[in-house]
C-alpha cells in the first residue's frame, strides 16, 4: 500500500553545514510530488533523507521528523535497509548492474534482501517488474542478455523494474529522465502516471514542463544565498504555483526571472 510522508522540522547537515533548514511537508501516498528550486538549494539532499540514503555519506546527519505512515524513520530501533527496501529510488543516469543480464537486474534487489526464490516465482517477479515498469514487450525475448546492452530510457524502465521488485511504498526518483532523450522521457512520464496507482512519488526535477505533467503536488526550494541553507518557500497543489504561487519568489523562479 502506498504510503503518506511527514516531515517535520527536519533540519539537514553535511557534517557542520546546514544545507536544507527547517522543512515541514506532508506528501500524499498515491500521488505524485515533484522538487522544483534553483542549483544547490538542497533537492536532492532532502530526497535522500525520505529513505536514509543522507547518513550513508560520512559526517552527514538530520534533526527533526520524517515520518511514513506515523512510522518515525529515524528511530533508533528502525532498521535503514527496511526503510530502503519501503522506500526505493531511481536515480539521475540509469544505473543497471554492469555484469547482470535484464532478469537478473529485476531481481538484484531482492537477492539484496536474502530473498530466496523458486525459479517460477523469480520469473513471475520479472515479469510482473518488467510490465510494471512498461517494458516487458520490449524485453521478454532477450531477457538473459546484458541491462547494458539496452537503449538509455529502457535501461531507465529496467532501474523502474529493478525498484519495484522488491515492491516498496514509496519511490523516490532524482531527476530520472535528464539523461534520456524527449520520447525516452516520454515514456518515464507516462510510467510515472500509472505507477501513481500504486505507489507515492516523489520526483526531483529541473524541468518544468515536466513538474506540471506528472505532478499533483510542487515544492518550490530557494537558497537565500550562497553559503545559507535551502528552506522549502512554498508546497501547494501544481496547477496554483504554476498559475497563482501564494510566494513571489516561486513566481520569479517559475517565470524564469532566476534560478
Ligand atoms: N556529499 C556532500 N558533501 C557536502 N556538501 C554537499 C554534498 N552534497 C551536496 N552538498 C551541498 O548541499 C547543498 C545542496 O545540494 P543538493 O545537491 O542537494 O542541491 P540540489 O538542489 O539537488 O542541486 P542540483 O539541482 O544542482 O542537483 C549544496 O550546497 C551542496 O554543495
Amino acid at each position: 500500500m502506498a504510503k503518506s510522508i511527514d516531515v517535520s522540522d527536519l533540519n539537514i547537515y553535511y557534517s557542520d553545514f546546514l544545507a536544507v533548514e527547517n522543512v515541514n511537508m506532508t506528501i500524499k501516498a498515491r500521488s505524485v510530488t515533484a522538487l522544483i528550486g534553483p542549483s544547490g538549494c538542497g533537492k536532492s539532499t532532502f530526497l535522500r533523507t525520505l529513505n536514509r540514503m543522507h547518513e550513508v555519506i560520512p559526517g552527514a546527519r538530520v534533526e527533526g521528523k520524517v515520518a511514513v505512515d506515523g512510522q518515525s524513520l529515524y528511530d533508533s530501533a528502525v532498521d535503514p535497509v527496511e526503510v530502503r527496501r519501503m522506500v526505493g529510488m531511481v536515480f539521475q543516469r540509469p544505473n543497471p548492474f554492469p555484469t547482470m543480464s535484464i532478469a537478473e537486474n529485476v531481481l538484484a534487489g531482492l537477492r539484496l534482501n536474502n530473498k530466496k526464490l523458486t525459479k517460477s516465482e523469480a520469473a513471475d517477479v520479472v515479469e510482473r517488474s518488467l510490465q510494471g515498469a512498461n517494458l516487458w514487450n520490449e524485453v521478454k525475448d532477450r531477457l538473459g542478455k546484458p541491462g547494458m546492452g539496452l537503449s538509455g530510457g529502457q535501461q531507465q524502465r529496467l532501474c523502474i523494474a529493478r525498484a519495484i521488485a522488491v515492491e516498496p511504498q514509496v519511490l523516490l526518483m532524482d531527476e530520472p529522465c535528464s539523461a534520456l532523450d524527449p520520447i525516452s522521457t516520454s515514456a518515464v512520464e507516462d510510467l510515472i502516471h500509472e505507477l501513481k496507482e500504486q505507489y507515492t512519488i516523489v520526483i526531483v526535477t529541473h524541468n518544468m514542463q515536466q513538474a506540471a505533467r506528472v505532478s499533483e503536488d510542487t515544492a518550490f526550494f530557494n537558497l537565500a544565498g550562497a553559503g545559507k541553507p535551502g528552506r522549502l518557500i512554498e508546497m501547494n497543489p501544481t496547477k496554483k504555483i504554476f498559475s497563482v504561487p501564494d510566494e513571489e519568489a516561486t513566481e520569479a523562479y517559475i517565470s524564469g526571472r532566476f534560478g
